[in-house]
């Protein structure tokens, strides 16, 4: 088991990581996850020791990864895949690690073949596309047969059939007993690979939970509604028939509206007794991926800003309605869930506080840099407002880290 308890790390005035205090057991996949920056690979490197905690501490089976007896016939890391030397072949990369290790060279053959790289083992790690890096850092990993397993962004860069492979290989190691721990931006991958979820956001956390849970608390129903194209008014005449109802409306980008707070009977009703007629009333459920792009929405660092394309432009056909912006993200087309206070609690409302995690009650040092959205105007904008939360030039990417992380320096 890990266990990480108030868990802080600073960069000079930058805290990267703030109070954490988690565990990951054994037996199912933990899936990591936040928002570009949010601290996962912090966190990781934190856990294996590549790191030490400004506060707080991090233990693998009661251990600090330092004082952790035979740490690498324990623990497995795949932290960065390019971290290879590109000269040496891949079976000698992992041959080296091996001997460092005491492990034996027999053990290379085997783990080659459960990545896949058998056919190439005698190549130059730097001809290898991302994917064959992302199997060879994942095969490094799982040289000394380890209890617990540690990856960051396995899926990254592999084709749909790699990230399959990937996918079943963290259940089947889970599935093992073993502790697997998988840090990610992709909700949707997660919601697939994981059994437990642990989100962060600004170095914080935002939930601890079992996905099954989280997708209980988070993803909330909604109702379409689509009035006829051809008579725009009946839309705007029903939305504040709803609203008045006490539903929450927002515009679909086509031209629908998305209802939470009112059960669809009611909206039937409503829309008859407004003399509304409908070309559509439907149920809905918001996607996970929705869920955590509002959990996280004011935790995000790195925001892009609209793409007008202002030359581009269509004109609207007559009759047609511009996308209006969505309250709470400014940007047309964004469908997540309103928040809590905004939603109702029917059957097609929007869900309750954001879970409850450990973490939730620790005041969150960044709330006041969070980016707040714009309200959306009376009228559309023809091109929505949308600051940056950052300047455009901050990178996406973490700084490079002061410890190595190559997988082998995880051991
Ligand atoms: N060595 C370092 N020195 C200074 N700042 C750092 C250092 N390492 C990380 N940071 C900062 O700490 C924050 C968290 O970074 P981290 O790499 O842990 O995030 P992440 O969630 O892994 O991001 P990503 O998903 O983009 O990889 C970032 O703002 C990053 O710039």
């Amino acid at each position: 088991m890990i266990e990480a308890v108030g868990l802080t790390k600073r960069y000079g005035d930058k805290t990267a990581v703030y109070n954490l205090s988690f565990q990951v057991r054994p037996g199912a996949v933990t899936g990591f996850l936040g928002p570009n920056g949010s601290g996962k690979s912090t966190t990781m490197r934190m856990i294996l020791g590549l790191d030490n905690p400004t506060a707080g501490n991090v233990t693998i089976g009661g251990y600090p990864y330092r004082k952790l007896p035979n740490a690498p016939r324990q623990v497995g890391a795949l932290l960065d895949a390019k971290a290879v030397h590109g000269g040496r072949a891949a079976r000698s990369h992992l041959l080296s690690l091996a001997q460092l290790s005491g492990i034996p060279a027999r053990r290379v053959d085997e783990v080659l073949g459960v990545v896949g790289l058998q056919d190439v083992a005698r190549k130059r790690s730097k001809g290898f596309s991302l994917g064959m890096g992302q199997r060879l850092g994942i095969a490094a990993a799982l040289l000394g047969d380890p209890q617990v397993l540690l990856f960051d962004e396995p899926v990254n860069g592999l084709d749909p059939e790699g990230i399959l492979w990937v996918r079943n290989l963290m259940k089947s190691l889970a599935a093992e007993g073993r502790t697997v721990f998988v840090s990610s931006h992709l909700m949707s991958e997660m919601a697939l690979t994981a059994d437990h979820l642990i989100v962060i956001g600004r170095g914080q956390l935002l939930a601890d939970m079992s996905v099954k849970d989280f997708i209980a608390a988070n993803s909330a129903g909604f109702a379409r509604v689509r009035t006829p194209d051809t008579e725009p008014q009946l839309r705007e005449k029903l939305a504040g028939a709803l609203t008045e109802a006490g539903g929450h409306v927002l515009p679909e980008q086509d031209g629908a509206l998305r209802v939470t707070g009112l059960p669809l009977p009611r909206i039937s009703d409503i829309a008859h007794d407004s003399d509304v007629r409908l070309w559509e009333l439907s149920p809905h459920q918001a996607s996970l991926e929705e869920a955590y792009m509002r959990m996280t929405q004011g935790a995000v660092d790195y925001r892009s800003t609209t793409d007008q394309k202002a030359g581009l432009m269509q004109q609207l056909p007559p009759g047609a309605q511009p996308p209006m912006p969505v309250p709470g993200q400014g940007q047309p087309g964004w469908y997540a869930p309103p928040p809590p206070e905004q939603g109702g609690q029917g059957p097609y409302g929007a869900p309750g506080a954001p879970a409850a995690t450990p973490g939730a009650g620790v005041p969150n040092p960044y709330a006041a840099q969070a980016p707040q959205a714009p309200q959306p105007p009376a009228q559309p904008p023809a091109a929505p407002p949308q600051a940056p939360a950052q300047p455009p030039a901050a990178p996406a990417t973490a700084s490079a880290p002061a410890a190595p992380t190559k997988p082998e320096d995880a051991r």
